[in-house]
């Protein structure tokens, strides 16, 4: 993959006396799925548009190959909002076209285009329809048709995955992947974490409007510390307690979870399990990326649950 393309360097956004994103960083490279995800209010949707020039941050940059974006940068940019953005009574066919037009193409490529992502997005046979006639998951396969109409050369999508069933879910990630391996940094919102350690390859988890942790599933994996899956059926409740570095995580029936710090041995928690008889099962696990994100979210955000500062 090649070096970063998109750059959020010291972003800083109040609303008020609100601080709603502070020192944010991160760069997204030609070619990756960059995941975004935080707690309601974490900040994500207001990062977003600061990429997107919808709004203008207090300090800090975006820059996109090396320099400040400025407006011919963002007409090459499509954008999902987390607010859909359609006319309601506008025709699928001719909104796209419109939108394509708008973007620079002229009206054969915008026409092209747009039949194109009708097709591609299973829409054809809404494409005489009203948008408002759709059903919202169909509004939202249009409202990404509207941010790939012109060929954007870098994506930004606000949860474009909400309210989706799992067939457009798969049709969905299979059109981000392709565009990403046309060499397009995508960069999406979510909530589904399982979708974004299955589809993205990096992600920034945001808390109380800071970037908390940034890298691949793996690395992110890593950093949280090694966890391992102990079956001692002939062990008491605390055959763990007191290794150091190790902490137990859950204990279910004679299996118990323990998270390793960084540099623990797990020779010593195998000779403590074997201590109490016979193991069983001794076996290294990879927790998922929800299970990662709410040890790293917990105490970070003091507007956890949705609560504002
Ligand atoms: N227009 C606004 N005026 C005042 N405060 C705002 C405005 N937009 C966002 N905020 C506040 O800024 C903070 C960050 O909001 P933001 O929408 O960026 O979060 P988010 O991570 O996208 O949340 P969600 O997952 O719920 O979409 C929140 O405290 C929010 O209440």
């Amino acid at each position: 993959m090649a070096g970063p393309v998109l750059e959020v360097d010291g972003v800083r956004k109040s609303y008020g006396r609100r601080r709603a994103v502070d020192d944010m960083s991160f760069d997204i490279r030609a070619g990756e799925l960059f995941g975004f995800v935080g707690n309601n209010g974490a900040g994500k949707t207001t990062t977003m548009r600061i990429v997107l020039g919808v709004l203008t941050p207090d300090a800090g940059e975006v820059r996109w190959r090396g320099r400040p974006v400025g407006f011919d940068a963002r007409r090459q940019f499509g954008y999902m909002p987390e607010e859909r953005g359609l006319y309601p009574r506008m025709k699928v066919g001719e909104h796209l076209r419109y939108l394509g037009e708008l973007h620079g193409l002229s009206s054969a490529a915008a026409r092209s285009a747009a039949g194109r992502w009708i097709e591609r997005l299973g829409l054809a046979h809404h494409a005489s329809e009203e948008v408002q006639n759709l059903s919202l998951g169909n509004q939202q396969r249009v409202q990404l048709a509207a941010a790939l109409v012109h060929g954007p050369r870098v994506l930004v999508l606000d949860e474009p995955f909400s309210g989706l069933d799992p067939v457009a879910v798969d049709v969905m990630s299979d059109v981000l992947a392709e565009r990403a391996a046309d060499g397009v940094p995508v960069m999406l919102s979510s909530h589904q974490l399982s979708l974004v350690e299955r589809l993205c390859d990096r992600v920034g988890i945001v808390g109380g409007g800071r970037l908390i942790a940034c890298g691949t599933y793996r690395e992110l994996s890593e950093n949280a510390g090694r966890r391992l899956l102990v079956d001692a059926p002939e062990a008491d409740g605390n055959w763990a307690a007191g290794l150091a570095g190790v902490e137990v995580v859950s204990r279910e029936g004679t299996r118990t979870r323990l998270r390793l710090a960084k540099g623990a041995d797990d020779q010593r928690v195998l000779h403590a399990a074997l201590a109490t008889g016979p193991v069983t099962a001794f076996v290294s696990e990879n927790p998922p990326l929800t299970e990662l994100y709410r040890d790293l979210v917990t105490g970070t955000d003091d507007r956890t649950g949705g609560g504002e500062r």
